[in-house]
């Protein structure tokens, strides 16, 4: 994709300074065509920084991240206790995308996506993109969400779905660059161009990513 602007991010990176460095580039707004504010939420330990981390370390050891998305994502990685959630309804406001985040291992975190989405639908913008990841995929043994149901809540809201494990790293990429295509789209989406369709892109994904077992 060709959005980005500069290479300054890109020539630190190949000069060998510092991930955070290029993190931090990669946040500013003036080196990039378009910029979105993407949030992380969900309970408490779902793995919402883990994810954050693992996609961000992903990124930076593969080398292309920023080429390949070409999209500045600030990504705000919020948190989950219920203390703290007045603080963060003031930060959904201005969000372009929402991973809504549960634990598959924790009926609880799944039986509260209903209340965060409910406070979504209250707080964020109208047109906010909305993903449910079923996170921690990889413990199969203490499972107790099943992937349908995962599925069957996602298709009651109509938001698109997949499982996720910052462990393994199974489909978080996926994950952040599907959220990302839809943004561009929404953003660069010229007259009679036909509309970017999310769901049929995490579908013909996952079925490349999901098929081996490794989750
Ligand atoms: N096995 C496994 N463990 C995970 C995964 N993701 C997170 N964890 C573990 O779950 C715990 C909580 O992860 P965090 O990323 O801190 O959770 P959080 O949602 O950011 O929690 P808060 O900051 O309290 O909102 C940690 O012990 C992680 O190691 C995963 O995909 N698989």
């Amino acid at each position: 994709m060709s959005t980005r602007k500069t290479s300054l991010a890109e020539q630190q990176a190949k000069n060998g300074t510092s991930k955070y460095v290029l993190e931090r580039c990669a946040s500013v707004n003036e080196y990039y065509d378009i910029a979105f504010k993407v949030m992380l939420l969900g309970n408490s330990s779902v793995g919402k920084t883990c994810i954050l981390v693992r996609f961000k370390d992903g990124a930076f050891l593969g080398g292309n991240f920023i080429a390949t998305v070409g999209i500045d994502f600030r990504i705000w990685d919020t948190a989950g206790q219920e203390r703290f959630r007045s603080v963060t309804h003031a930060y959904y406001r201005d969000a372009q995308a929402l991973l809504l985040l549960y634990d598959t291992t924790s009926k609880l975190s799944f039986d509260n996506i209903r209340a965060w989405l409910t406070e979504i639908h209250e707080y964020a913008q109208k047109d906010v993109v909305i993903m449910l990841l079923g996170n921690k995929a990889d413990m199969a043994a203490e499972r107790v969400v099943k992937t349908e149901d995962g599925e069957k809540l996602a298709k009651e809201y109509g938001v698109p779905f997949m499982e996720t494990s910052a462990k393994t790293g199974v489909n978080v990429e996926l994950a952040f660059l599907a959220i990302a295509k839809e943004l561009k789209h929404r953003a660069t989406q010229q007259q009679n161009e036909p509309k970017f369709q999310i769901h049929d892109y995490i579908e013909s994904q996952k079925h490349k990513s999901g098929c081996c077992g490794h989750m």
